[in-house]
């Protein structure tokens, strides 16, 4: 049965370019870019790259990454017949001109708004998007499984892969280089290296490719290039193909991806044109592979906002062309996030026990201030999410208390090391789940919608989710007291609700949830983020004559029995709710009540998640919306399920 997508049906606009771009308005598609002379190419480039920058200065999103592969993407499209040829962009977030590029341009303005484009790369969307992407380090793996398809089929079109050198920190990037030397596929793997990740890079790899750029045939060769690869020969491996060696390490010597099988060929200047054309017309027309060029950009290239930012201008809000200011709405209370770093900061301070741990995401896990606090507690493994859980386990073998902060979805790729590292050896790793529920214009590759039902299967772990920035707080606190075992605590992206912050936060007692407001009839049992829906839906049932009781759970594991007996036998309706999908929150208290006979004696009782379907990106509040897991999709529950479905919602003021 066939995933379902749920998205807004709704009309969107699409804004037009207003710039001056005489060529790039004859390219539709790469077909209309390849009856253009090489020597406009340059100029098209420009061009695109002025039309990528508007376009997100409108829509904001991911703009460094684009403007990095302004160039590749030309070249790429103008040599390659694509798609018959199938470019992979591995994350995807750089896939901006290549939508430009591809028919989507009069689309390119409504890019992470509600029915329109994806951030990412999505195959529903075009035939230029071979696979979808947004997690990283999966081009390679998707690349050589499209290669080997393309051979047992008899094919014989180019299969090419971009990777960026953050991608290529992950370890499912050298399993599959490892699987495609040993296959031997003619397969093209493009190392973008912009020398950047979201943060400057960490690790051994990103110092191995800078000594491989600093190296001096690169520098000379960066020089003379020019001539050079306009004399390379015809195809490059056949002639050097008899030393092996040469053709493997050709100019500068990628010894690490010869070993893994590759013929190596770089570093290129990505930014030039003269360089890349031949060199992809030779890989093109070689029948040897696996082949890895190494193409050196410059994240947010051609911008000066974006190439003097720390972070490249990875991911922007709208922002004036001219000076580059973002406008950021103003907040109305501290980020999730920050609160969480705050928190732990202040824990560190008494607790030299506390480390952290990042993959690759210090400033959207607020670990970038918990590193300038504390520097030696913190570890930013790159993008290594299994290493990172895997990691932190160790460290907590020695007597540590391992925060190993990693969102939602995210922690999907180190479930493994979560259930077999940590939960099976009761490792008191503490996982702070930022991103939890809805994100928005990340969509449905970034939802941070299992979590809850992954673990709260787990024997021995406790699960919490935060219901507002002060629970937040507390449950820091919570999981640096607790040492038996692995700790979870969720909260969403995003603000919080503006409450009065405690100094420090108060160690909650294990699996006891919190009455919020007492009623009789109906009861709203909430986990995590969607307490103030249900405060607006309580008032609302109150003034129906329904008197409502409002129940935080705090825990999904342990659940608070105690108290949910006591919702069942006092209420005639029982409500859960979470931001999450179904198998979490709610089916454990369903189970639990069934096991208990609470179901025997005509309770009401309905349980609120996420619909079994990927929610299209959209503002999460209209996701919600649509999720029923607003204000009003309470109110229509608890009305039907009372048999008052006739009894709407009572008219607001
Ligand atoms: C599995 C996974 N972890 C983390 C992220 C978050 N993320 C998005 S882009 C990015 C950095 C990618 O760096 P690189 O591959 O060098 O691409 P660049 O942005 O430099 O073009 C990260 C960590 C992700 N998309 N997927
Ligand atoms: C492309 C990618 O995966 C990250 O940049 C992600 O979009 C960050 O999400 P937040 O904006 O929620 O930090
Ligand atoms: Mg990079």
């Amino acid at each position: 049965m066939p995933a379902r997508h749920v998205s807004n049906r709704g009309a969107i606009s699409r804004v037009t370019s207003k710039l001056d771009t005489p060529l790039l308005d004859k390219v539709k598609s790469p077909a209309d870019l390849r009856l253009l002379d090489e020597s406009e190419l340059k100029q098209l480039a420009e061009e695109l790259r002025a039309e990528t920058i508007d376009a997100v200065s409108i829509t904001g999103g991911h703009l460094g990454a684009g403007l990095g592969v302004v160039e590749l993407t030309v070249a790429l499209h103008y040599v390659f017949n694509t798609p018959e040829d199938k470019l992979i962009w591995d994350v995807g977030h750089q896939c901006y001109p290549h939508k430009i590029l591809t028919e989507r341009r009069d689309r390119i303005r409504t890019l992470r708004q509600g029915d329109g484009l994806s951030g990412f790369t999505k195959r529903a969307e075009s035939d230029f998007d071979p696979f979808g992407a947004a997690h990283s380090s999966t081009s390679i793996s998707a690349g050589l499984g499209m290669a080997a398809g393309r051979d047992l089929k008899g094919g014989n079109n180019n299969v090419i892969a971009v990777i960026g050198d953050g991608a290529m920190s992950a370890g499912m990037a050298y399993e599959a280089m490892n699987n495609a030397g040993h296959l031997g596929s003619r397969l093209i793997v493009i190392l973008n290296d912009n020398d950047m990740s979201i943060a400057p890079p960490v690790g051994a790899m990103s110092a191995y490719l800078a000594r491989l750029v600093s190296g001096p045939t690169y520098q000379t060769l960066r020089d003379a290039a020019k001539n050079l690869v306009k004399n390379l020969p015809k195809p490059m491996f056949e002639k050097a193909a008899r030393a092996e060696e040469y053709a493997r390490g050709f100019w500068t010597g990628g010894t690490l991806f010869e070993e893994l099988g590759f013929y190596y060929v770089g570093p290129v200047d990505g930014h030039n044109l003269e360089h890349l054309l031949p060199v992809l017309k030779n890989v093109r027309d070689t029948h040897h592979g696996p082949i890895l060029i190494h193409a050196v950009t410059q994240k947010g290239k051609g911008y000066a906002p974006a190439e003097g930012a720390k972070d490249k201008y990875h991911g922007v809000a709208k922002f004036d062309v001219v000076t580059g200011k973002q406008s950021k709405p103003k907040a109305n209370a501290p980020s999730y996030t920050n609160v969480f770093a705050t928190s732990l900061i202040k824990e560190a301070e008494t607790d030299d026990k506390v480390v952290a741990i990042t993959a690759a995401m210090p400033d959207g896990t607020g670990l970038d201030l918990f590193g300038e606090a504390y520097p030696k507690r913190t570890f930013d493994v790159g993008i290594a999410e299994q290493h990172a859980v895997t990691f932190a386990a160790g460290l907590a073998t020695e007597g540590f208390k391992p925060f190993c902060a990693i969102y939602s979805t995210f922690l999907q790729r180190a479930y493994d090391q979560v259930v077999h590292d940590v939960a099976i050896q009761g490792l008191p790793v503490r996982f702070p789940i930022d991103r939890a529920g809805l994100v928005g214009a990340d969509g449905p590759t970034h939802a941070g919608a299992f979590d809850t039902a992954f673990l709260t299967c787990l024997p021995g772990f406790v699960v919490m989710a935060a219901s507002d920035e002060v629970e937040l707080r507390h449950m820091v606190a919570t999981a640096v007291a607790y040492d038996e075992g692995p700790i979870s605590f969720r909260y969403p992206r995003g603000e919080g609700v503006g409450l009065e912050m405690p100094e420090r936060g108060s160690v909650l007692e294990i699996g006891k949830g919190v009455i919020r407001r007492e009623g009789t009839k109906v009861a709203l049992l909430n986990f995590g983020g969607r307490m103030s829906e249900c405060l607006k839906a309580a008032d609302e049932l109150d003034a129906a004559g329904l008197s409502t009781t409002v129940a935080d759970a705090r825990f999904a594991k342990p659940l608070d029995m105690d108290m949910i007996r006591r919702l069942a036998r006092e209420h005639e309706v029982l409500v859960m709710i979470e931001e999450g999908s179904a198998g979490g929150f709610g089916s454990h208290v369903l189970t639990r009540l069934a096991e208990e006979g609470l179901l025997d004696n005509g309770l009401k009782v309905r349980a609120l998640a996420l619909p079994d379907a990927y929610l299209d990106h959209d503002k999460p509040d209209l996701m919600y919306a649509r999720a029923g897991l607003t204000c009003d999709g309470i109110l229509k529950t608890v009305f039907t399920a009372l048999g008052t479905a006739s009894v709407s919602a009572p008219q607001r003021a």
